[in-house]
C-alpha cells in the first residue's frame, strides 16, 4: 500500500471488479490512489482475494451485484466520487446470447450512468474496447491508428456492437446535470487485445499446446499484426484518467483514448509465444497445411456445430468465423493521445510486463518446465 500524508477522503466504485481487468484496477487503485478512503468493488461474482485486501487503510467493501438491476446500482453508486465500468459480458465465442450481451453490456451501462445521474456521482470512466473501432467485418487493416483515424466500423456481432452503443452513451451523457447540479464527466478507454497475470485465452492456449505434446500450430500469417496491451498498464490507465477527470474536465470530459504501451507490434500468435516460448511450448509453421480456406471451413463448421448442438449442449471453441476474422486482420494502433491529455506513461515497460506474464505462465498448475 502507498503511504501518503494526503487526506483519504474519496469513495471509488470498480464495477466488474474481479474480473481479469477489474482485478488489476483494483489492486491498483490501492497502490497508487493515496486519496483513496473507500473502494466499492462490484461484480455478480466475488473473488475470494478481496478478504486480503481488507486489513489496509482504504476500507474495501465488497458488494455483490448485477449491473442489469438498476436498483442494485444505484445503492452501490450513492455517494461514490467516481465511478470505473469494467463490468462486461466479454463473449466473442457464443457461450452468450445476444440479448444477454446487450443487456449487460448496453443496459448495465446505462443503469451506471443513470445511478451517477441519480445519486450526484460527477466522474465515470468506461472500459471499452478497439472492437468499438475494429476490426471490421470486410477485413479492412488498421495499422497503427490513432484515435483520429479514419476508419470503416462496421459491426454486425453482438459484443462487439453492445461495446459501441455503450461506450456512445457514455460519451453523450458527459455533461448531464447530475443530482446536486454540476455537470458529469465521462470518458472511454479503448484497450487492445489485454494479457498479463489472469488471462483466460492466454491460460488455455497454453494448456491446449500442453495437450498437444507442447507444440502449437500456426494459423495466422505472421505478418498480421495485432494490437496487445499488458493488464497493468491498462488498469494503471485507469487510475490516472479516473484521478485527472476532475481537474481536467474540459479536456478529457466526452474524449476516448486507446490503451497503449510499449508491447511489441506481432501477429496474435507470435505475440502470445513471447510468453509462452519460455515456458516450454513451440510455435509449429503449417501454414501451408492449413490454409486461410480451411480454416474457414474449420470456423464455419464449428459455427454449424454450436448452432444444432445448443438445444444439448454447450459447444464454443475459440475458432469461429469472427474470431478468425478478429486474429487475421490487422489491428493495431500508436498514439499518445493519453500522454498529452493525462500525462500517462506506461508503469510497466515491455521486458517488465513480459517477466511478470511469463512468471504467472510458470506457475500454472501443469507448467511445461
Ligand atoms: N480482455 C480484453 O482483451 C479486453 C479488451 C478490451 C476491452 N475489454 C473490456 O474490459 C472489461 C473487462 O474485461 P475482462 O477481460 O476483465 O473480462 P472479465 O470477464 O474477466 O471481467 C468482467 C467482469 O464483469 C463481471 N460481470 C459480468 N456480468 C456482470 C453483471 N451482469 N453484473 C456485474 N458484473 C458482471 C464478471 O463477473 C467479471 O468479473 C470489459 O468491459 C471488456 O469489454 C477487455
Ligand atoms: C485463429 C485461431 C487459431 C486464433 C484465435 C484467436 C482468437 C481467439 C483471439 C484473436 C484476437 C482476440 C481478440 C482481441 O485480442 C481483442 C479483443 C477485444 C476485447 O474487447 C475482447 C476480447 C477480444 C475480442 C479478443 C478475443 C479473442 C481473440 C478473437
Amino acid at each position: 500500500m502507498a503511504e501518503s500524508t494526503e487526506v483519504r477522503k474519496l469513495v471509488y466504485l470498480v464495477t466488474g471488479g474481479c474480473g481479469f481487468l477489474g482485478e488489476h484496477v483494483v489492486r491498483m487503485l490501492l497502490q497508487r490512489e493515496p486519496r483513496l478512503s473507500e473502494l466499492r468493488v462490484f461484480d455478480l461474482h466475488l473473488g475470494p482475494w478481496l478478504e486480503e485486501l481488507k486489513t489496509g487503510p482504504v476500507q474495501v467493501t465488497a458488494i455483490q451485484g448485477d449491473v442489469t438491476q438498476a436498483h442494485e446500482v444505484a445503492a452501490a453508486v450513492a455517494g461514490a466520487h467516481v465511478v470505473i465500468h469494467a463490468a462486461g459480458l466479454v463473449d466473442v465465442f457464443g457461450r452468450a446470447s445476444p440479448k444477454t450481451i446487450h443487456e449487460v453490456n448496453v443496459q448495465g451501462t446505462k443503469n451506471v450512468i443513470e445511478a451517477c445521474v441519480q445519486t450526484g456521482t460527477r466522474f465515470l470512466v468506461y472500459t471499452s474496447s478497439m472492437e468499438v473501432v475494429g476490426p471490421n467485418i470486410k477485413g479492412h487493416p488498421f495499422y497503427r491508428g490513432n484515435e483520429d483515424t479514419p476508419y470503416e466500423a462496421v459491426h454486425k456481432h453482438p459484443y462487439p456492437c453492445s461495446k459501441a452503443q455503450a461506450e456512445r452513451l457514455v460519451l453523450e451523457a458527459n455533461g448531464r446535470e447530475v443530482r446536486g447540479g454540476l455537470p458529469l464527466v465521462t470518458c472511454a478507454l479503448r484497450p487492445t487485445g489485454i494479457y498479463g497475470e489472469g488471462h483466460q485465452i492466454m491460460r488455455d492456449f497454453y494448456h491446449q499446446g500442453l495437450r498437444l505434446g507442447g507444440r502449437l500450430f500456426r494459423a495466422i500469417p505472421a505478418s498480421v499484426e495485432h494490437g496487445r496491451v499488458y493488464v497493468g498498464n491498462v488498469a494503471w490507465m485507469h487510475v490516472l484518467v479516473a484521478r485527472e477527470l476532475e481537474r481536467r474536465a474540459a479536456l478529457v470530459g466526452g474524449q476516448v483514448y486507446f490503451c497503449y504501451d510499449e508491447s511489441p507490434y506481432k501477429s496474435y500468435e507470435d505475440f502470445n509465444m513471447e510468453f509462452l516460448g519460455p515456458c516450454g511450448l513451440r510455435l509449429v509453421e503449417t501454414r501451408l497445411l492449413a490454409p486461410y480456406w480451411l480454416l474457414m471451413l474449420l470456423a464455419v463448421l464449428n459455427a454449424l456445430l454450436q448452432w444444432l448442438l445448443r438445444p444439448l449442449l454447450l459447444y464454443a471453441p475459440l475458432l469461429n468465423p469472427y474470431t478468425l476474422a478478429v486474429a487475421n486482420t490487422t489491428f493495431t494502433v500508436s498514439t499518445d493521445k493519453a500522454q498529452r491529455h493525462f500525462g500517462y506513461e506506461p508503469l510497466f515497460s515491455w521486458e517488465d510486463s513480459r517477466t511478470r506474464t511469463i512468471r504467472w505462465v510458470r506457475a500454472m498448475e501443469g507448467s511445461a518446465q
